[in-house]
């Protein structure tokens, strides 16, 4: 049976997309059959952070009924199903929530997983993609307006019926948090699934449309992303230590090359 698993912030901003598109990789280099649905019709990140922007069909045209949703399904890196969210100005005025259902349908049918990135907020179009789901992730940072809005967003997805497996802590800095995970835990009665650190190379990997559990798998978050995706699936992982003889080498090269 296709498992369907939202990933939620309520709060914007807090890294909901990119932890959504590298957790998609990363389920789909074990072998899972998934498709990542970008249900953030607004803002449509999803797809730079894939690199696979300007798709002709959308999860827009599919919701304006202008196209039918296998039609909107792309291969991404390391065999990720997408269907990208697209964005149009008059697609925005035309789309309807409703035809979502219909849609999901079809993406249940094709799929072992189905990963949808929803809009952040507790809007019509962020309640149907929870809604839409069986499971949900929680995404946060350590700040308690984000883990407010977390909290709201959970409240909301418990009285829909959806179970929530975890909270993912994310952008987190040893020297900045002030919540422990245990009191975010007890704040939002959820546990932590993963624990992301604040790292410049997500930001550097979306700028080159490519995830980092691709670009950087030894990465401490390539890690921890790659971890989540495997207890998800109850499969073994075993972190890749970062290679520190070719860092060594590589300053070496550097310094040689210099003279
Ligand atoms: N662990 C991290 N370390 C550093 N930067 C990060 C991290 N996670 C996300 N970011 C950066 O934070 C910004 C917001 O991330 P992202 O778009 O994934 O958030 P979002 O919650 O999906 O936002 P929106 O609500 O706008 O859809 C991006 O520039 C992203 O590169």
């Amino acid at each position: 049976m296709t498992r369907v698993i939202t990933v939620a912030s309520g709060k914007g901003g807090v890294g909901k997309t990119t932890i959504t598109a590298n957790l998609g990789v990363a389920l789909a280099t074990y072998g899972e059959e998934v498709i990542v649905l970008d249900a953030d019709v607004a803002m449509a990140n999803l797809e730079l952070i894939l690199g696979m922007e300007g798709k002709s069909v959308t999860l827009h045209d599919v919701l304006s009924g202008d196209a039918d949703v296998e039609d909107a399904i792309y291969e991404g890196p390391g065999g990720v199903k997408v269907v990208p969210a697209g964005i149009s100005l008059e697609g925005l005025r035309k789309i309807k929530m409703d035809r979502l259902e219909s849609a999901l349908e079809i993406l249940i049918e094709s799929a072992d997983i189905l990963l949808i990135d929803a809009p952040a907020g507790l809007e019509k179009d962020a309640l149907a993609a929870i809604a839409a789901a069986q499971e949900m992730i929680l995404v946060t940072t350590p700040e308690v307006p984000s883990i407010s809005d977390a909290l709201k967003t959970k409240i909301i997805a418990n009285r829909l019926g959806v179970d929530i497996l975890g909270v993912v802590i994310n952008r987190e800095q040893h020297d900045k948090t002030f919540l422990t995970i245990s009191e975010i835990e007890t704040i939002l009665e959820v546990p932590v699934i993963a624990v992301i650190p604040e790292d410049n190379e997500v930001s550097r990997a979306a700028a080159f449309g490519e995830p980092l559990v691709v670009k950087n798998p030894k990465s401490p978050t390539s890690n921890a992303i790659m971890q989540l995706g495997a207890d998800l699936i109850g499969e073994e992982y075993q972190p890749i230590e970062p290679d520190k003889k070719g860092v060594i080498s590589k300053l070496v090269e550097g310094l040689l090359g210099r003279r």
